[in-house]
């Protein structure tokens, strides 16, 4: 079996891009010779038109079809073994608000939308739970989101309280000195926390 293939059919994350027109994107894409692999059209069980698309390695990328957004790459999306569990860490430990959830009986799913500020301005952690599937395997390609933080020992110290693993504790990182936590959630997903002041700092 090739590794690779393997690793991207697995149930890695989605990327969600909010475009204007999702029908002339994917045109566009095709037409630079890209891969669409889920035509435009009405989300099974809704209303938003979506498309699936892929890049040259493999990662998924889905389109959905809003209004203009000063952030397009709106979503994150993470399939979680255990929804309340996930919705719980991700409001204690992290400090989001749950925008939303919907479940979806025909098609054996629920999402609960998690952020710091409304959809339709911010990306958004979209937790996805399949009915009954309660682990997934997750491959070596997807790394971490990273999010910015005020303080990233506080911030470690609510990650450990609240069910998560610290794979990096909070400190410096050498040569640059901005600081930095790691922790994975319930699942076992990575993020990687990074002081405000810090990274601003790397930005000047
Ligand atoms: C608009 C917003 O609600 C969506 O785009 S949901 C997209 C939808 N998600 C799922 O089906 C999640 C469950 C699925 N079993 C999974 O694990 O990915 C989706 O992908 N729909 C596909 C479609 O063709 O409509």
């Amino acid at each position: 079996m090739e590794l690779t293939a393997t690793i991207l059919d697995l149930d890695l994350d989605i990327f969600g891009i909010a475009v204007e027109d999702v029908g002339k994107t994917v045109e566009l894409i095709k037409a630079k010779g890209g891969k669409v692999t889920r035509e435009p059209g009405p989300v099974k069980g809704g209303s938003t038109v979506i498309a699936f698309i892929e890049d040259p390695d493999g990662y998924k990328f889905e389109l959905l079809e809003r209004g203009p957004t000063p952030e397009p790459l709106c979503q994150v999306m993470l399939r979680v073994g255990d929804l309340d569990r996930s919705i719980n860490f991700y409001e204690k430990a992290f400090g989001m608000e749950l925008l939303r959830k919907r479940d979806n009986p025909n098609y054996k799913y629920t999402i609960a939308m998690m952020g710091y500020g409304p959809e339709d301005k911010n990306a958004v952690l979209e937790l996805t739970y399949n009915y009954g599937v309660t682990e997934y395997d997750k491959g070596n390609a997807y790394a971490q989101i990273a999010i910015g933080t005020d303080d990233v020992y506080r911030t470690a110290e609510a990650v450990k309280f609240f069910g998560g693993k610290v794979t990096r504790e909070p400190g410096p990182l050498p040569g640059i000195s901005t600081k930095i936590t790691a922790c994975l959630d319930p699942d076992g997903w990575k993020t990687v926390f990074v002081d405000n002041i810090d990274f601003l700092k790397e930005l000047e």
